[in-house]
């Protein structure tokens, strides 16, 4: 059995905004695909077009030129009451939501289905329910959206663009202003939504560490509107992750497939004993300030990493430190005496 995979294509899409003496161009003749069951995380730095990429895909901002199509039909073609099932979207601004609950909230998803009057039938409030426990909220149904966190707001309107039942979900930075945790959690449930359903999940993001560990495909928009695409791997291995993202001292750590801070090193310390993770941590350290751990080649080490401690050999004879903060601060009063 074949399934077919929900596409979208931008073809030499140009997008921007009309003045009165003409466009403002902010992407030139961009083509990509975004496919279904996977997740993709547009990426780019302030200003570069992300949300007007988003909004003009959504159908909310004229094209300046080219073309969009969703399964293989320009998007002009779709009437406003099949745009309503098909594409669902999430923005950054608050929503006004009054007094309503959290549970009204996201049966307002369900608005493409209920008719004129907007009533929602028994089924259309099980879709709710069941989008609301997808993402975990199923206890907020009846609080105040007014009085939800950031992150619990946040989640509500995503539940709220499952409840709506479209095969493309555009979400534009679904994890900005959120602490670490539940931009951790909120990425890893579009993630799933994305595989579990075979839905498009195609969201732009700042958080570049966890759209290299998450997103199945990455689009890089750069500030002259030029794009690039494919799996952070792929763009890994070309260069263009880092041509893209990598800047002084920061740098495409190939190990860990994430960007790091790059510490030069100015001096050496000799680090011996056990090898364990706290070995790995202290070099990290030393890294980190700047200095080079050195094998000790079978003579004393400055630094030994010892049952229960550290133990420090320097000028100033033998001392112990239980932390690694206690060895750095020893080794820079060595330093600063010498
Ligand atoms: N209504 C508008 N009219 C004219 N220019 C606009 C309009 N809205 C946005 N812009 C400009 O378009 C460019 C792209 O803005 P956009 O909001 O799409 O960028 P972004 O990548 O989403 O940025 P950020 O990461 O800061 O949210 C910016 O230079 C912005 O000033």
């Amino acid at each position: 059995m074949t399934t077919t995979v929900h596409t979208i294509e931008i073809a030499d899409l140009s997008i921007g905004y009309k003045t009165r003496n003409g466009a403002k161009t902010i992407g030139h003749r961009m083509s990509a695909t975004v496919r279904g069951g996977e997740l993709t995380c547009l990426l780019g730095r302030n200003g570069a077009g992300k949300s007007t990429l988003l909004r003009t895909m959504a159908g909310f901002l004229p094209k300046l030129s080219g073309a969009v199509s969703i399964d293989g039909k320009d998007m002009s073609e779709y009437s406003a009451a099949k745009m309503a099932r098909t594409v669902s979207i999430v923005l950054t601004e608050k929503p006004d939501t009054g007094n309503m609950t959290v549970a009204e909230l996201v049966a307002l998803g369900r608005s493409p289905y209920t008719g004129f009057w907007g009533r929602c039938s028994d089924d259309d409030r099980r879709v709710a329910y069941r989008a609301m426990a997808t993402v975990g909220i199923g206890e907020l149904a009846r609080r105040r959206v007014a009085s939800l966190s950031d992150g619990e707001r946040q989640k509500a309107m995503i539940a709220k663009a499952l409840a709506q039942q479209t095969p493309v979900m555009l979400l534009d930075e679904p994890t900005a202003f959120l602490d670490f945790t539940s931009k951790a959690e909120v990425m890893r449930l579009l993630r799933q939504i994305s595989h579990d359903t075979g839905k498009i999940v195609f969201m732009s993001t700042h958080d570049l560490d966890l759209a290299l560990q998450a997103a199945d495909t990455l689009w890089l928009m750069d500030n002259g509107g030029k794009l690039a695409t494919g799996a952070p791997e792929d763009l890994a291995l070309d260069g263009r992750l880092e041509a893209f993202f990598g800047h002084g001292d920061t740098v495409f750590d190939t190990a860990t497939g994430l960007f790091v801070m790059n510490h030069a090193t100015t001096t050496a310390t000799t680090v011996g004993g056990l090898r364990d993770r706290r070995y790995d941590m202290l070099c990290k350290a030393l890294r980190r300030n700047g200095i080079e751990p050195a094998d000790p080649c079978g003579a004393t080490p400055e630094v030994e990493v010892a049952e229960g401690g550290y133990a420090i050999t320097t000028g100033n004879g033998l001392q112990h430190a239980a932390t690694i903060a206690e060895v750095m601060r020893a080794l820079c009063r060595n330093r600063q005496q010498q």
